[in-house]
């Protein structure tokens, strides 16, 4: 319980109706979770507009309302209070309503389209074995310590990310590492949010059904960037083209990692094999669990955090070169017969481009490499065409199926996904609707030896369709399908 001028101390208003010496229980920017003493946010969202339910918060006896346009009636005994952006008081005030709780951690925010849950998984084990309490938010799920909390966003939403950080003060954290989405951003997630750091792994197209362009893509993911205070550090990836121009504004002391470039923290690949990589970081050799070129960037960026955090090269290095993969991310198993199955999380047409160059780095000329892909319902649908054309060009043999069809017809998901199969690549592709029967069908077709594939699920428990989420492990189905099968 907060009083209502405290939680309003970072917040500018354009001005205040009724007492500000109220008590606040909570803060709630849902009217359908409003009850007495919960002080309700209007927030204009994408499909909805928070002003149009202040009355619902007001019926359910809200204590007090902010919002950018107040109602034409404003009912004695509740508080109005009217500022610029409700997004960014909501922030402001879930961070003082919860005491600050991003000041009390070293808290590292990591964006970009593809490496934020294997880097801050790295960096969440990473320091755990350096002997600290640390803080996970991420997409697979939070963590404090060994503690595993549900997550339901990559990034949550003001008040629950708020919640979530002052419960890693209490339990003593003094790190926390958290996955920053280009949604986030957009809605002000982390809005009153202090980082001691944020890194850059890279940007490529994705997401735009959401952002509209991909030039405002990169504006959401700069803006992070724009947020970080002089006492934080931007690190980022210079091998990406768009490095540079996320660290343009910032007040954040700049750092730059790479593997092309000569940069403050580098690495070069020596051998890149199915048993791990192995690395020349800041001119020392190491030999890691971690598999693909891809993953020299997450190590290295893992790295990078540490000692700019103060930790000792040395020992920062020898404990990475320790650790595994995320869950669903290049997560593997080998049936009896040696077929290598693949789990990963490659939703994105680049990621599918980096774990089939990975495989095609590493898989010896006599395996067949098969790949079953799908493509998300309700979500970009320009990159179906383009995943289906990668999947045919780095692979031998190709099972279209179902991803999260979502509210979609999964068969006009598949249609746009065939669009992509240029007439070279008929004969070698299939089209299988259902996801069990796809990842049996890609177990019938592998021979000893041979690399299956299974892309864009990774950790996921669960198939979203028609607004149901059925039970759905990639991981499980494709051991079922070996032993099933005699593999
Ligand atoms: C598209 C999107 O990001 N939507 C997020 C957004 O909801 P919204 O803007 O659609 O909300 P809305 O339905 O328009 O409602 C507007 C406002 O009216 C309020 N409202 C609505 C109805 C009502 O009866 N009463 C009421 O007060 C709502 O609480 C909201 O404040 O704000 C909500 C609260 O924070 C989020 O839960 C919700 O995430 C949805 C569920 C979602 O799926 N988001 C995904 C796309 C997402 O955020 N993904 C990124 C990761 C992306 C990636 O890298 O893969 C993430 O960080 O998780
Ligand atoms: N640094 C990287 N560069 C390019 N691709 C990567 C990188 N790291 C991981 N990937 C690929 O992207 C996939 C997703 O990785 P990861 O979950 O770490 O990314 P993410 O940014 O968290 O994505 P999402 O928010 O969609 O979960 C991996 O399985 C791998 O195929």
């Amino acid at each position: 319980m907060q009083l209502l001028q405290d939680i309003l101390q970072n917040v500018s208003a354009v001005s205040t109706h009724g007492p500000l010496d109220v008590q606040v229980q909570s803060i709630a920017f849902d009217s359908r979770q409003v009850q007495e003493g919960v002080l309700f946010v209007a927030v204009r969202g994408v499909q909805a507009d928070g002003h149009a339910f202040i009355q619902k918060a007001v019926e359910a006896n809200a204590v007090a309302v902010v919002c950018e346009e107040l109602p034409k009636e404003l009912q004695p005994g509740i508080t109005f209070v009217q500022v610029r952006d409700s997004g960014e008081a909501l922030g402001r005030m879930a961070s003082a309503f919860y005491g600050h709780p991003s000041t009390k951690l070293q808290l590292v925010g990591v964006t970009g389209t593809n490496g934020k849950t294997t880097s801050v998984t790295l960096l969440h084990k990473l320091f755990r074995e350096l002997g600290y309490h640390v803080g996970l938010i991420s997409t697979v799920q939070n963590q404090i310590d060994e503690e595993i909390i549900p997550a339901t966003h990559t990034t949550p939403d003001a008040v629950k990310l708020n919640e979530l950080l002052a419960q890693m003060v209490k339990a003593g954290c003094t790190h926390c590492f958290m996955e920053v989405s280009s949604h986030a951003m957009v809605q002000q997630r982390v809005a009153g949010i202090t980082f001691a750091g944020g890194v850059f792994t890279n940007i490529t197209h994705d997401h735009l059904d959401y952002h509209g362009s991909f030039e405002d893509y990169i504006k959401a993911k700069k803006s992070f960037f724009d947020m970080l205070p002089k006492t934080a550090f931007a690190l980022v990836n210079a091998d990406d083209k768009r490095g540079p121009v996320m660290v343009q504004n910032t007040k954040a002391s700049a750092h730059f990692y790479a593997l092309r470039k000569a940069e403050e923290f580098k690495a070069r690949i020596i051998d890149n094999t199915i048993q791990g990589l192995h690395l020349e970081v800041d001119g020392q050799e190491i030999w890691c669990k971690l598999i693909g070129a891809f993953n020299a960037y997450n190590l290295l960026g893992a790295y990078g955090v540490a000692v700019l955090l103060g930790e000792d090269p040395m020992e920062a290095l020898t404990v990475l070169s320790s650790l595994n993969s995320a869950a669903g991310r290049f997560d593997y198993i080998v049936s009896e017969s040696q077929i290598t199955g693949i789990v990963d999380y490659a939703h994105t047409p680049d990621a599918l481009e980096n774990v089939l160059n990975t495989i095609q780095e590493i898989r010896n000329p006599n395996q067949k490499v098969i790949t079953l892909v799908g493509c998300g319902g309700n979500r970009d649908a320009t990159k179906r065409p383009i995943m289906a054309d990668i999947a045919c060009r780095l692979s031998d043999r190709v099972i279209l199926t179902s991803d999260n069809p979502r509210f979609e017809e999964p068969q006009a998901i598949l249609d746009d996904m065939q669009k992509g199969v240029k007439p070279l690549d008929f004969k070698k592709t299939l089209s299988v609707l259902d996801r069990k029967e796809a990842i049996k069908t890609a177990c019938m077709l592998a021979e000893p030896d041979d690399i299956i594939l299974i892309a864009g699920k990774g950790h996921e428990t669960y198939q979203e369709i028609k607004g149901v989420k059925y039970d759905f492990d990639d991981k499980k189905v494709l051991r079922e399908m070996f032993v099933q099968l005699g593999k």
